[in-house]
Protein backbone atom coordinates (compact mmCIF):
# COMPACT_ATOMS: atom_id res chain seq x y z
CA UNK A 1 0.00 0.00 0.00
CA UNK A 2 0.72 3.69 -0.70
CA UNK A 3 -0.58 6.96 -1.06
CA UNK A 4 -0.98 5.96 -5.04
CA UNK A 5 -2.74 2.41 -4.59
CA UNK A 6 -6.10 1.85 -6.46
CA UNK A 7 -9.13 1.91 -4.42
CA UNK A 8 -9.26 -1.63 -5.26
CA UNK A 9 -5.75 -2.03 -3.47
CA UNK A 10 -6.88 0.12 -0.46
CA UNK A 11 -9.91 -2.78 -0.18
CA UNK A 12 -7.93 -5.66 -1.10
CA UNK A 13 -5.43 -4.77 2.15
CA UNK A 14 -8.42 -3.86 4.22
CA UNK A 15 -10.08 -7.25 3.76
CA UNK A 16 -6.95 -8.96 4.01
CA UNK A 17 -6.45 -7.30 7.49
CA UNK A 18 -9.47 -7.68 8.67
CA UNK A 19 -9.47 -11.16 8.00
CA UNK A 20 -6.04 -11.27 9.83
CA UNK A 21 -7.72 -9.72 12.70
CA UNK A 22 -10.71 -11.77 13.16
CA UNK A 23 -8.55 -15.27 12.55
CA UNK A 24 -5.66 -14.76 14.70
CA UNK A 25 -5.29 -11.43 15.87
CA UNK A 26 -1.65 -11.62 14.78
CA UNK A 27 -0.01 -10.27 11.60
CA UNK A 28 3.25 -8.72 9.98
CA UNK A 29 3.62 -4.87 9.38
CA UNK A 30 6.23 -4.18 6.38
CA UNK A 31 6.94 -0.83 4.40
CA UNK A 32 6.29 0.88 8.14
CA UNK A 33 8.90 3.63 7.30
CA UNK A 34 10.56 3.21 10.62
CA UNK A 35 14.44 2.49 9.57
CA UNK A 36 15.62 -0.52 10.20
CA UNK A 37 19.07 0.14 11.06
CA UNK A 38 17.10 2.51 14.17
CA UNK A 39 15.61 -0.73 15.39
CA UNK A 40 18.38 -2.61 15.56
CA UNK A 41 20.53 0.33 17.44
CA UNK A 42 18.07 -0.13 19.90
CA UNK A 43 18.24 -3.68 20.33
CA UNK A 44 21.89 -3.21 20.32
CA UNK A 45 21.59 -0.27 22.95
CA UNK A 46 18.98 -2.78 25.11
CA UNK A 47 21.73 -5.73 25.16
CA UNK A 48 24.57 -3.13 26.38
CA UNK A 49 21.87 -2.15 29.04
CA UNK A 50 21.16 -5.74 30.22
CA UNK A 51 24.22 -6.74 30.15
CA UNK A 52 25.77 -3.96 32.63
CA UNK A 53 26.25 -5.40 36.34
CA UNK A 54 22.81 -5.71 38.43
CA UNK A 55 23.71 -2.64 40.59
CA UNK A 56 23.56 -0.72 38.06
CA UNK A 57 20.74 -1.65 36.21
CA UNK A 58 18.96 -1.13 39.86
CA UNK A 59 19.78 2.45 40.15
CA UNK A 60 17.08 2.57 37.44
CA UNK A 61 14.76 1.93 40.12
CA UNK A 62 13.25 4.68 42.76
CA UNK A 63 13.61 3.69 46.00
CA UNK A 64 9.68 4.01 45.93
CA UNK A 65 9.42 1.61 43.17
CA UNK A 66 12.15 -1.38 44.61
CA UNK A 67 10.38 -0.93 48.18
CA UNK A 68 6.58 -1.26 46.44
CA UNK A 69 7.90 -4.38 44.72
CA UNK A 70 9.20 -5.81 48.10
CA UNK A 71 5.50 -5.31 49.48
CA UNK A 72 3.85 -6.46 46.41
CA UNK A 73 6.10 -9.78 46.45
CA UNK A 74 5.37 -10.25 50.32
CA UNK A 75 1.78 -8.74 50.39
CA UNK A 76 0.74 -9.11 46.74
CA UNK A 77 -0.31 -5.34 47.17
CA UNK A 78 -0.90 -3.25 43.98
CA UNK A 79 1.63 -1.12 42.35
CA UNK A 80 2.48 2.06 43.06
CA UNK A 81 4.26 2.63 39.97
CA UNK A 82 5.00 0.27 37.14
CA UNK A 83 7.78 2.39 35.65
CA UNK A 84 11.88 1.79 35.35
CA UNK A 85 13.77 -1.25 35.28
CA UNK A 86 12.08 -5.15 36.57
CA UNK A 87 14.60 -7.73 37.63
CA UNK A 88 15.14 -11.03 35.91
CA UNK A 89 12.07 -13.14 37.43
CA UNK A 90 10.40 -9.77 38.96
CA UNK A 91 7.69 -10.33 36.37
CA UNK A 92 4.63 -12.99 36.72
CA UNK A 93 2.54 -14.50 34.55
CA UNK A 94 -0.41 -17.24 36.07
CA UNK A 95 1.32 -17.70 39.39
CA UNK A 96 5.25 -17.87 37.47
CA UNK A 97 8.47 -16.24 37.43
CA UNK A 98 8.94 -14.73 33.85
CA UNK A 99 12.44 -15.57 32.81
CA UNK A 100 12.88 -11.82 31.25
CA UNK A 101 14.22 -8.60 32.55
CA UNK A 102 13.12 -4.81 31.03
CA UNK A 103 12.54 -1.46 31.61
CA UNK A 104 8.80 0.03 31.08
CA UNK A 105 8.09 3.86 29.91
CA UNK A 106 4.82 4.95 30.49
CA UNK A 107 3.16 8.04 28.26
CA UNK A 108 3.81 10.75 30.02
CA UNK A 109 0.57 11.81 31.05
CA UNK A 110 -0.44 13.68 34.82
CA UNK A 111 -3.03 12.25 36.83
CA UNK A 112 -4.91 15.81 36.28
CA UNK A 113 -5.41 15.79 32.79
CA UNK A 114 -7.36 12.61 33.10
CA UNK A 115 -10.96 12.40 34.94
CA UNK A 116 -10.35 10.20 37.74
CA UNK A 117 -13.71 10.65 38.77
CA UNK A 118 -15.27 8.64 36.22
CA UNK A 119 -13.19 5.86 38.26
CA UNK A 120 -15.46 6.92 41.45
CA UNK A 121 -18.64 6.62 39.65
CA UNK A 122 -22.05 5.02 40.33
CA UNK A 123 -22.16 1.91 40.64
CA UNK A 124 -19.04 2.83 42.78
CA UNK A 125 -16.08 0.87 41.11
CA UNK A 126 -13.26 2.55 43.59
CA UNK A 127 -12.38 3.55 47.21
CA UNK A 128 -10.47 6.65 47.67
CA UNK A 129 -7.26 4.56 48.69
CA UNK A 130 -7.53 2.81 45.67
CA UNK A 131 -7.96 5.99 43.58
CA UNK A 132 -5.33 7.39 45.35
CA UNK A 133 -2.37 4.55 44.28
CA UNK A 134 -4.13 4.85 40.77
CA UNK A 135 -3.11 8.57 40.90
CA UNK A 136 0.39 7.40 42.13
CA UNK A 137 0.78 4.97 39.27
CA UNK A 138 0.10 7.57 36.67
CA UNK A 139 1.83 10.37 37.86
CA UNK A 140 5.46 8.17 38.77
CA UNK A 141 8.11 9.79 36.14
CA UNK A 142 9.36 7.56 34.07
CA UNK A 143 13.35 6.93 34.73
CA UNK A 144 15.99 6.17 32.58
CA UNK A 145 19.03 4.54 32.20
CA UNK A 146 22.21 6.66 32.29
CA UNK A 147 24.28 3.90 30.32
CA UNK A 148 24.74 3.11 27.30
CA UNK A 149 24.34 6.88 27.21
CA UNK A 150 22.57 6.86 24.23
CA UNK A 151 19.97 4.72 24.79
CA UNK A 152 17.54 7.87 25.85
CA UNK A 153 17.69 10.12 22.73
CA UNK A 154 17.84 6.59 20.82
CA UNK A 155 14.74 4.79 22.69
CA UNK A 156 12.71 8.14 22.54
CA UNK A 157 13.24 9.17 18.51
CA UNK A 158 12.11 5.59 18.21
CA UNK A 159 8.90 5.49 20.27
CA UNK A 160 7.56 8.85 20.79
CA UNK A 161 7.41 11.67 18.70
CA UNK A 162 8.13 10.84 15.16
CA UNK A 163 6.85 7.36 14.40
CA UNK A 164 3.39 7.07 16.48
CA UNK A 165 2.18 10.27 18.48
CA UNK A 166 0.04 11.10 15.56
CA UNK A 167 -1.99 8.23 16.34
CA UNK A 168 -2.15 8.60 19.67
CA UNK A 169 -4.29 11.48 21.21
CA UNK A 170 -3.77 11.27 24.95
CA UNK A 171 -3.14 7.38 24.52
CA UNK A 172 -1.73 6.02 27.94
CA UNK A 173 0.77 3.85 25.76
CA UNK A 174 4.13 1.72 27.27
CA UNK A 175 7.31 0.74 25.71
CA UNK A 176 8.43 -2.00 27.37
CA UNK A 177 12.16 -3.02 26.29
CA UNK A 178 12.73 -6.72 27.29
CA UNK A 179 15.64 -8.74 28.31
CA UNK A 180 15.54 -12.60 27.73
CA UNK A 181 18.45 -14.53 28.56
CA UNK A 182 17.83 -18.69 27.77
CA UNK A 183 15.61 -20.62 29.65
CA UNK A 184 17.48 -22.87 31.74
CA UNK A 185 16.64 -26.58 31.16
CA UNK A 186 13.96 -27.94 33.42
CA UNK A 187 13.17 -24.39 34.11
CA UNK A 188 9.43 -23.87 35.31
CA UNK A 189 7.67 -21.04 34.29
CA UNK A 190 8.58 -19.43 30.76
CA UNK A 191 10.49 -16.33 29.44
CA UNK A 192 6.65 -14.78 29.51
CA UNK A 193 4.04 -17.01 30.23
CA UNK A 194 0.67 -16.92 28.33
CA UNK A 195 -1.22 -13.87 28.04
CA UNK A 196 -3.18 -11.73 25.98
CA UNK A 197 -2.62 -7.85 25.58
CA UNK A 198 -3.78 -5.10 27.74
CA UNK A 199 -5.28 -2.58 24.88
CA UNK A 200 -6.10 -1.54 21.64
CA UNK A 201 -3.01 -3.06 19.75
CA UNK A 202 0.81 -3.76 20.28
CA UNK A 203 3.76 -3.06 18.02
CA UNK A 204 6.67 -5.59 18.70
CA UNK A 205 10.11 -5.63 17.32
CA UNK A 206 11.79 -8.64 18.00
CA UNK A 207 15.36 -9.30 17.48
CA UNK A 208 16.61 -12.21 14.87
CA UNK A 209 16.84 -15.60 17.66
CA UNK A 210 14.35 -18.11 16.06
CA UNK A 211 11.83 -19.66 17.61
CA UNK A 212 10.71 -17.62 20.67
CA UNK A 213 7.29 -16.23 20.24
CA UNK A 214 4.66 -18.17 20.31
CA UNK A 215 0.83 -17.52 19.42
CA UNK A 216 -2.16 -19.51 20.50
CA UNK A 217 -4.31 -20.91 17.20
CA UNK A 218 -8.03 -21.73 17.34
CA UNK A 219 -7.60 -25.34 18.08
CA UNK A 220 -5.28 -24.60 21.19
CA UNK A 221 -2.31 -25.69 19.62
CA UNK A 222 1.19 -22.71 19.67
CA UNK A 223 2.14 -21.61 16.42
CA UNK A 224 5.72 -20.00 16.13
CA UNK A 225 5.75 -16.46 14.80
CA UNK A 226 9.47 -16.17 13.24
CA UNK A 227 11.00 -12.66 13.10
CA UNK A 228 11.20 -11.23 9.81
CA UNK A 229 13.83 -8.35 9.20
CA UNK A 230 12.70 -5.00 9.05
CA UNK A 231 9.47 -6.39 10.00
CA UNK A 232 7.30 -5.73 13.16
CA UNK A 233 4.60 -8.11 14.49
CA UNK A 234 1.29 -6.28 14.95
CA UNK A 235 -1.15 -8.40 17.53
CA UNK A 236 -4.63 -6.95 18.95
CA UNK A 237 -5.34 -6.53 22.63
CA UNK A 238 -8.31 -6.78 25.25
CA UNK A 239 -10.25 -3.52 24.48
CA UNK A 240 -9.99 -3.82 20.49
CA UNK A 241 -11.85 -7.45 21.53
CA UNK A 242 -14.57 -5.89 23.96
CA UNK A 243 -15.05 -2.68 20.89
CA UNK A 244 -16.09 -5.44 18.41
CA UNK A 245 -17.75 -7.93 20.89
CA UNK A 246 -15.14 -10.47 20.45
CA UNK A 247 -15.09 -10.23 16.56
CA UNK A 248 -11.04 -9.18 16.67
CA UNK A 249 -9.38 -11.48 18.75
CA UNK A 250 -7.01 -10.51 21.58
CA UNK A 251 -4.97 -13.82 21.10
CA UNK A 252 -3.17 -15.75 24.07
CA UNK A 253 0.37 -15.34 23.41
CA UNK A 254 3.82 -16.50 25.02
CA UNK A 255 7.81 -16.28 24.81
CA UNK A 256 10.00 -19.41 24.73
CA UNK A 257 14.09 -18.59 24.90
CA UNK A 258 15.87 -21.65 24.15
CA UNK A 259 17.92 -21.37 21.20
CA UNK A 260 19.69 -17.85 21.63
CA UNK A 261 22.13 -16.16 23.89
CA UNK A 262 20.16 -12.87 24.92
CA UNK A 263 16.88 -12.34 23.09
CA UNK A 264 15.60 -8.76 22.91
CA UNK A 265 12.08 -7.55 21.86
CA UNK A 266 10.81 -3.83 22.13
CA UNK A 267 7.00 -3.74 22.74
CA UNK A 268 4.94 -0.21 21.86
CA UNK A 269 1.39 -1.09 23.46
CA UNK A 270 -0.84 1.19 22.19
CA UNK A 271 -3.39 1.71 24.22
CA UNK A 272 -6.70 4.07 24.58
CA UNK A 273 -6.48 7.14 27.03
CA UNK A 274 -6.28 6.23 30.84
CA UNK A 275 -9.88 7.11 31.35
CA UNK A 276 -11.44 5.82 28.19
CA UNK A 277 -14.91 4.41 28.78
CA UNK A 278 -15.01 1.10 26.56
CA UNK A 279 -17.89 -0.39 25.72
CA UNK A 280 -18.82 -2.61 23.07
CA UNK A 281 -19.92 -0.97 19.89
CA UNK A 282 -22.91 -0.32 18.42
CA UNK A 283 -22.30 -1.16 14.90
CA UNK A 284 -20.56 -4.49 15.70
CA UNK A 285 -22.30 -7.36 15.00
CA UNK A 286 -24.14 -9.22 18.00
CA UNK A 287 -21.65 -12.57 18.51
CA UNK A 288 -24.84 -14.64 19.01
CA UNK A 289 -22.27 -16.95 21.38
CA UNK A 290 -19.88 -16.24 24.91
CA UNK A 291 -16.77 -14.41 24.00
CA UNK A 292 -13.93 -17.15 23.35
CA UNK A 293 -11.50 -15.01 25.67
CA UNK A 294 -11.66 -15.65 29.33
CA UNK A 295 -12.20 -12.14 31.25
CA UNK A 296 -8.83 -12.31 33.68
CA UNK A 297 -9.98 -9.20 34.62
CA UNK A 298 -13.28 -8.16 36.28
CA UNK A 299 -13.65 -4.95 34.33
CA UNK A 300 -12.53 -7.42 31.48
CA UNK A 301 -15.26 -9.48 32.14
CA UNK A 302 -17.70 -6.81 32.69
CA UNK A 303 -16.63 -5.61 28.64
CA UNK A 304 -17.18 -9.01 26.83
CA UNK A 305 -20.26 -9.53 28.93
CA UNK A 306 -21.52 -6.65 26.86
CA UNK A 307 -21.46 -3.86 29.76
CA UNK A 308 -19.15 -1.30 29.81
CA UNK A 309 -15.15 -0.69 31.90
CA UNK A 310 -12.85 2.30 32.16
CA UNK A 311 -8.90 1.58 30.37
CA UNK A 312 -7.44 2.32 33.28
CA UNK A 313 -8.97 -0.10 35.93
CA UNK A 314 -8.10 -3.20 33.61
CA UNK A 315 -4.80 -1.73 33.15
CA UNK A 316 -4.29 -1.35 36.52
CA UNK A 317 -6.31 -4.48 37.61
CA UNK A 318 -3.64 -6.63 34.88
CA UNK A 319 -0.47 -4.85 36.25
CA UNK A 320 -1.12 -5.74 39.73
CA UNK A 321 -1.32 -9.44 38.65
CA UNK A 322 2.28 -9.12 36.88
CA UNK A 323 3.40 -9.35 40.27
CA UNK A 324 0.95 -11.63 41.69
CA UNK A 325 1.67 -14.97 42.56
CA UNK A 326 -1.65 -15.63 43.94
CA UNK A 327 -1.05 -15.92 47.72
O1 LIG B 1 8.92 -10.58 23.63
C1 LIG B 1 7.98 -10.90 22.92
O2 LIG B 1 8.11 -11.43 21.81
C2 LIG B 1 6.55 -10.68 23.37
C3 LIG B 1 6.41 -10.04 24.74
C4 LIG B 1 4.97 -9.88 25.12
O3 LIG B 1 4.10 -10.56 24.64
C5 LIG B 1 4.57 -8.84 26.09
O4 LIG B 1 5.45 -8.27 26.77
O5 LIG B 1 3.36 -8.56 26.20
FE1 LIG C 1 2.15 -9.70 24.99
Amino acid sequence: MSSSSSALQRQEAARSLDDACSSVGFFYLEGHGVPTQEIQQLHRLAKRFFALPESVKDGLESTESRHFIEESIAMSSQPAQGRGYQRLGENVTLNQRDWQEAIDFFAPIHSKEVNLNAFAAEPARMRDEEIEKLQQFMDAPNVWPNQPAEFRASAEAYFSKDFFDHLTNQSFWCVRVIGYPALRQGAVGLSCGEHTDYGCWTILAQDETPDALEVQLSGGSWAKVPPRAGAFVVNLGDMLSVWTKGRYKATRHRVRQTKGDFRTSIAFFYEPNFDAVIRPLDVAPPLGKPHPCEGSTAPLARGLAGGELIYGEHLFAKVSSNFDFGA
